[in-house]
């Protein structure tokens, strides 16, 4: 059932140069601990890039889009053809993702896991589909074990193709109208939560919104027993054919040694089924904002997160993880170019 590689081993961080770049934060000119959490992320992202320089050059950006039955069910404010429509417009440049790749010099690509898309080539977009769109979770399994294998090895080949060009940090980000939905089903599943607690107004629900889809929520979990401890088993019936890829993605990042940037609730509910199946992940995984949906907070909490930014995003597409590149890039070059204080002849305390 599970593709082959899903066993591979997870690459260990270096500690090695860990253990050097933490010694080269304490020569720099500056009081120990006065550039905080960007000292950490440095140190971090030597042991997950094996380099006592780190460096954040080439970024790799995979949209995953897919449509949701339960959009069915009327749990976005938004209508499905939405998801298609914005699969053209990150081929054509005009999403905020578009937009903040370009900025951050970021390779930036579109995979269609299963719109609802008509055949036919729109440039820039891998086509890698499942199906077309999920059933709908409200009422059956929202996918078969064959297309979860599909989505999961649409994540696994992003990461394939980011390792190629040599990318030393992959961002994942998500399209598809609903998928506030199955991100918070998995969340009620793996943090056993009800989902009063991590429904949420996504694109925009009014409260009425909110406790329609807690509803509809409430039935899709009444139907299946000990999913907690059965990972991917709550992705195939739950989730999304972008979360598994998602999750593919994430758990190759580690296999392949690439750290990944976390978005926001969606790549997050991702992140924790990838943990899940395999914790060791969890090293390879860096936060990069705390979105404003409320359920995002019970998702990072169990995942001992502590994102960077919290901005009051709630966009998705890898948008707010875009937005934390500078701050990786900030690390990496006060790390790399500060002098010591033998360099330049200041006084230690
Ligand atoms: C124009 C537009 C662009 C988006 N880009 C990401 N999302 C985000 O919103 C959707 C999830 O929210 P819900 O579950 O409420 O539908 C997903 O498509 C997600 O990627 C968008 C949503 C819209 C409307
Ligand atoms: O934080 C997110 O990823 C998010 C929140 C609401 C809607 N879409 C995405």
């Amino acid at each position: 059932m599970k593709p082959d590689w899903l066993n591979d081993p997870v690459k260990l961080p270096d500690q090695t140069c860990a253990s050097l770049a933490s010694a080269r934060q304490g020569q720099l000119t500056k009081p120990a601990g006065s550039l905080g959490r960007l000292e950490e992320l440095a140190i971090r992202l030597s042991a997950l890039q094996g380099a006592e320089y780190p460096s954040i050059e080439k970024i790799h950006i995979t949209v995953f889009a897919a449509d949701h039955g339960v959009a069915a069910a009327g749990v976005s404010a938004f209508p499905q053809e939405v998801t298609v429509q914005m699969v053209a417009n990150f081929s054509a440049g005009g999403a905020a993702i578009s937009v903040l790749a370009k900025h951050n010099e970021a390779h930036l690509e579109v995979v269609d896991v299963g719109t609802l898309r008509e055949p036919g080539d729109l440039p820039g977009v891998i086509s890698q589909r499942a199906g077309a769109g999920t059933a709908n979770l409200q009422v059956e399994d929202a996918m078969r074990v064959e297309q979860l294998t599909i989505a999961l090895n649409a994540g696994r080949a992003a990461v394939l193709r980011a390792k190629e060009r040599g990318a030393d940090l992959f961002i994942g980000g998500d399209m598809g109208i609903g998928n506030t939905t199955p991100a918070a089903a998995l969340g009620c599943v793996l943090l056993n939560a009800d989902p009063g607690q991590l429904a949420g107004p996504g694109t925009g629900l009014d409260s009425e919104g909110v406790a329609h889809k807690a509803k509809v929520l409430r039935e899709a979990l009444s139907r299946y027993d000990n999913l907690n401890n059965q990972p991917l088993e709550a992705l195939r019936c739950l989730g999304g054919f972008e979360i598994a890829a998602l999750v593919g993605a994430y758990i190759s990042c580690a296999q392949l040694g690439i750290p990944a940037l976390v978005d926001g609730y969606i790549t997050t509910a991702a992140a924790l089924v990838a943990v899940r199946e395999q914790p060791e992940i969890r090293d390879w995984l860096l936060f990069s904002h705390q979105s404003a949906e409320p359920g995002h907070q019970a998702m990072l909490k169990s995942l001992d997160a502590n994102p960077l930014l919290s901005l009051g995003m709630r966009l998705g597409e890898g948008s707010g993880a875009a937005v934390a590149i500078p701050l990786l890039k900030a690390a990496c070059e006060l790390h790399n170019n500060m002098a010591t204080f033998a360099d330049a002849g200041v006084t230690e305390s």
